[in-house]
């Protein structure tokens, strides 16, 4: 244990001294030279035999030994509080669930976002989307009930994804976009009953319901807005913000902020918000018949003019035929005053898959002759010139991700090429290339990507270079884009105007800086010791 113990005359004391082990090389002193050390560098005091040292290692008198210990129960606790402090036991969410009541199908979207923090500004986020089976509740003017019994599968879904405790507080909204308006627009009797049908049917399910109603154009363009910048997190960092595209079946969407437009010209066009403390000056504007569904009615009409049999059109596939009836072609108040006179029950469509007449056809839908601000789009609508980046979302997406046109760093002419090979591709081809795709939209997409083109260049006058700043985006951070997040955002207050005050420090940083002083103070304890740190010297030391 010792390693080596000898006996050294001093001349003033007789003690022994003790080599520490750690003196490996040590041998005995030269003979005449007790003093001089042959191998190891320093003569240490060696300690003293086990029952010795207790009494005399200066690390262990009671004083030492007691500081050490409260020094590292003190840390050990400091650096346990900061790393505890803070750090969410048990996350708990709160909930809200909105209805997208479209014109071609109905969503259910629930919502969650932390329970703890103050106010809920927590981050809110999608947690479950269910399809209502059947088309939109728009479609269900002749039985309204019907309009809320279909609404009854996803409710029950949505209650088991709801946890019980949380149901009575859980808001509830139901928002009917463009099918409702064209409804209401054509008959508000039975726009109202179908709200009546789907009010019951929401009212007896557990949740805090908020009531139905229809959104303007203006506001499902704006809150699909807030939705995209808030789960980009533009809003929150005050970055500059994206715009907002949005094709639906009935309507179609786009919101943007301008350098250049402050809300004088077209106030009509223009939504305020103060989120975060910044402010925005959104442009908006929602075309009504201008959603894809409904603008294939308008192409059809200018096609059917004088009540034909029989139409050949350019925007289907060659070797697509269908029959197609008058009285529903022209049912929607999109078309209603243009029904030809005299004409026949049906006609028959059959596909010439021709981009470029095609493209013709839809441009005639549009009317870019009359414009009494400084710039239109087009039926006279006022536009500033698209600025900065977009999300195009709903069926922008579908139709151009299933063209596998999503990467807008083509060229826009090879999109077109693309169109053209894409349309004159025969009917048979297309579907047996496509065996589990929907015939309805398949049949379509020929139409809708020319639509889609025609009204972005043409319509919206994006250019070359600013087509390359649009993302064709179905969900950002795993939420979907579109308006329900934002009108729920906007309903529940859960955007501060006023930016939150923040912590001095992140969690980690907390954590960080504590457990650094912590190590420093155990440092300066340790060196406050040091007149009581057993010595080493070159010389050796009688004790
Ligand atoms: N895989 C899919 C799914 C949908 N669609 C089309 O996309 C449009 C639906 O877009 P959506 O945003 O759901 O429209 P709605 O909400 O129903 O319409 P609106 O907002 O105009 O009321 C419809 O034309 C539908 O035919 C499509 O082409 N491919």
């Amino acid at each position: 244990m010792l390693g080596y113990l000898s006996h050294l005359e001093t001349g003033q004391t007789n003690q022994p001294l003790y080599l520490f082990p750690m003196c490996p090389h040590f041998h005995h002193p030269p003979p005449g030279n007790p003093l001089a050390s042959t191998s190891c560098p320093s003569v240490c005091l060696l300690p003293p035999p086990l029952s010795e040292m207790k009494e005399k290692n200066p690390w262990h008198t009671p004083v030492t030994i007691i500081l050490t210990v409260i020094g590292v129960i003190a840390i050990v606790t400091l650096v346990t509080v900061a790393v505890l402090q803070n750090k969410p036991i048990q996350q708990k969410y709160k909930y809200g669930i909105v209805l997208d009541a479209g014109s071609s199908h109905t969503a259910v979207y629930i919502y969650e976002w932390p329970a703890e923090k103050d106010n809920n500004t927590g981050r809110v986020q999608q947690k479950y989307s269910c399809k209502v089976k059947g088309k939109g509740i728009s479609s269900y003017a002749d039985e309204p009930q019907k309009a809320g019994e279909s609404l009854r599968e996803c409710m029950f879904e949505a209650k088991k994804q709801v946890p019980k405790n949380r149901h009575g507080e859980t808001p509830l909204y139901l928002g009917a976009t463009a099918g409702m308006r064209l409804l209401n627009l054509d008959d508000s009797s039975a726009s109202n009953k179908v709200f009546q049908a789907v009010e019951e049917a929401l009212q007896r399910f557990p949740f805090s319901f908020q009531g139905a109603r229809i959104l303007s154009g203006q506001e499902e363009g704006a809150f699909g807005w807030v939705t995209i910048n808030y789960l980009s997190d533009r809003l929150k960092q005050g970055l500059e913000t994206t715009g907002a595209l949005d094709l639906g079946g009935a309507s179609t969407q786009i919101s943007f902020v301008s350098d250049s437009y402050n809300g004088l010209e077209s106030p009509k066009n223009s939504v305020n918000f103060r989120l975060y403390g910044n402010d925005y000056h959104v442009y908006t504007h929602s075309f009504l018949c201008y959603g894809k569904d409904q603008a294939l009615g308008l192409a059809l009409a200018h096609q059917t003019k004088s009540g034909p049999r029989t139409i050949t059109d350019p925007c289907f596939h060659p070797g697509y035929t269908q029959t197609k009836n008058y009285s529903i072609l022209y049912d929607s108040p999109c078309v209603s005053e243009r029904k030809p006179q005299e004409a026949p029950l049906s006609f028959t469509l059959s596909g010439s898959g021709n981009f470029t007449k095609c493209h013709e056809v839809i441009k005639s839908v549009f009317d870019f002759t009359s414009c009494n601000y400084s710039r239109c789009s087009f039926n006279g609508v006022f536009q500033p010139t698209p600025q900065g980046s977009f999300g195009a979302f709903s069926a922008y997406y579908f139709v151009m991700k299933f063209l596998n046109l999503t990467d807008t760093s083509t060229s826009i002419e090879v999109v077109r090429e693309k169109l053209m090979e894409y349309c004159a591709t025969p009917w048979t081809k297309i579907v047996k290339q496509h065996p589990k795709v929907d015939q309805k939209y398949l049949s379509e997409y020929c139409f809708s990507g020319t639509y889609i083109l025609t009204l972005l260049i043409e319509g919206y006058n994006f250019t070359s270079e600013t087509y390359s700043k649009i993302e064709f985006i179905k969900k950002i951070k795993g939420s979907d884009a579109g308006w329900t997040l934002g009108y729920m955002l906007n309903l529940t207050n859960m955007i501060p105007a006023e930016a939150p005050d923040s912590p001095l420090l992140p969690h980690a940083g907390y954590v960080s800086i504590v457990t650094i002083i912590a190590i420093l103070l155990f440092a300066l304890f340790i060196l406050s010791l040091r007149p009581v740190w057993p010595t080493c010297s070159k010389q050796p030391q009688i004790v």
